[in-house]
């Protein structure tokens, strides 16, 4: 079922997101409130919704999560697997079980974290609580050190653990913003699917109407997931957008997930595109977005940060899903966010199942990206 949101098979070698949608020949203007076309399609879910066929994965979460995060694993074990030649699994504890804490393993370190993209200054941060702590509490043991680094590593990301809320607002109304190909469309799909399971009735907003695909497809979906989906041919997305939000009103909606479609920081007329978007939404319901969720695609690294600050001058971002952490060796981007603009990290995903996408918990992170035993 969730394949078909599938448009292309991901791939975890790339470096850098797909490119970006071709821009109109002109920014589209967004229509005033008043004038909002009332030409929505409304594509309303099939009287028998087919259920999630998708054979559910037999391993936990945290089986799921670490087998995911096995790349960034592999890479903080980097500097020290080839001399021990262990297994890359079992390295990380190897690092500091097997030797002293002197400078040398502070430098490898060092170069781990920054090769696994937690950047400088979260690196510099990390390096220097270590180095400190080494001395105060006169550790002597490498596994000490882990202790330290993991104690560390979870300070840092737990004040990024802020589940969304989707109980204050009727309808909770939640723009998802990125560039192509994040994740934006099948994170969409998770979440409808995941508040569903919560007894909550969703509506979607087809707002890339670049892509005449991109909204069959969250039509096709809605219909066989019991989603109603507000849509329009081409136009204006802050429209549809609007549409939406009435539509969800009107019907009792609890929850509202406007897709947009990807764009990168440099399209200026999209960007500006984008923030109107928002804009409109705000004359829908002053009180929204309730949620403005940037989908970041781990494999761009420390270009997570400039995206970040880039849709957050234009939106206003308020929460991050972080996709594809199973395809990458920079899950250490994170730390990089935490240090440099943390935002709240609502969801990461480490595949495409729909239950491939949970709540970020940093202790749950933390213990995957250094634990190597295997989890039931
Ligand atoms: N491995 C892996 N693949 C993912 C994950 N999340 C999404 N994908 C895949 O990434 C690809 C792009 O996802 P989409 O949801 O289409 O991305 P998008 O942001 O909507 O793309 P545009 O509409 O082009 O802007 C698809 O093949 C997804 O299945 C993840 O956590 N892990």
């Amino acid at each position: 079922m969730f394949d078909f949101f599938k448009k292309k098979p991901a791939d975890s070698a790339a470096p850098q997101p797909s490119p970006a949608a071709p821009a109109p020949a002109t920014a589209p203007e967004v229509a005033p409130v008043e004038a909002a076309p009332i030409a929505s399609t409304v594509t309303a879910p099939a009287a028998a919704p087919e259920t999630n066929s998708a054979p559910a994965d037999a391993r936990s979460w945290a089986a799921r999560l670490r087998d995911g995060l096995s790349k960034t694993r592999a890479k903080l074990n980097a500097a020290v697997g080839p001399t021990l030649g262990a297994d890359v699994g079992d390295v990380m504890s190897d690092l500091f079980s097997r030797r002293k804490i002197d400078d040398e393993l502070l430098d490898e370190i060092e170069t781990t974290l920054l090769t696994a993209d937690c950047g400088v200054d979260a690196t510099q941060y990390l390096i220097d609580e270590m180095r400190k702590r080494w001395k105060r509490d006169k550790l002597e043991t490498g596994e000490q050190l882990k202790g330290v680094l993991m104690e560390l590593l979870e300070g840092l990301l737990t004040p990024l653990q802020q589940p969304l809320d989707i109980h204050t607002h009727k309808p909770t109304i939640i723009m998802l913003a990125g560039v192509n190909g994040s994740g934006k469309t099948t994170s969409i799909g998770k979440l409808a699917k995941r508040f569903q399971a919560e007894g909550k009735s969703v509506l979607l907003a087809a707002g890339d109407t670049f892509r005449a695909a991109a909204r069959e497809q969250l039509q096709e979906w809605g219909r066989r997931n019991d989603v109603t989906v507000i849509s329009q041919d081409g136009g204006d997305p802050a429209a549809v957008v609007f549409d939406a939000i009435n539509a969800a009103r009107a019907r009792g909606i609890d929850i509202v997930l406007a897709d947009t479609a990807g764009r990168l920081p440099t399209q200026l007329h999209l960007m500006e595109e984008i923030a109107k978007v928002r804009r409109v939404i705000q004359k829908a319901d002053p009180t929204g977005p309730h949620e403005v969720l940037l989908v970041l695609d781990s494999n761009i690294g420390q270009n997570a940060l400039a995206q970040l600050a880039a849709f957050d001058k234009a939106v206003g971002v308020t929460g991050l899903v972080v996709t594809k952490l199973d395809g990458t060796a920079k899950g250490g981007v994170l730390a990089a966010i935490a240090r440099t603009n943390p935002k709240p990290i609502r969801f990461i995903g480490v595949g495409e199942r729909i239950d491939d996408m949970q709540p970020f918990v940093a202790r749950e992170f933390v213990e995957a990206l250094f634990d190597a035993a295997p989890a039931k």
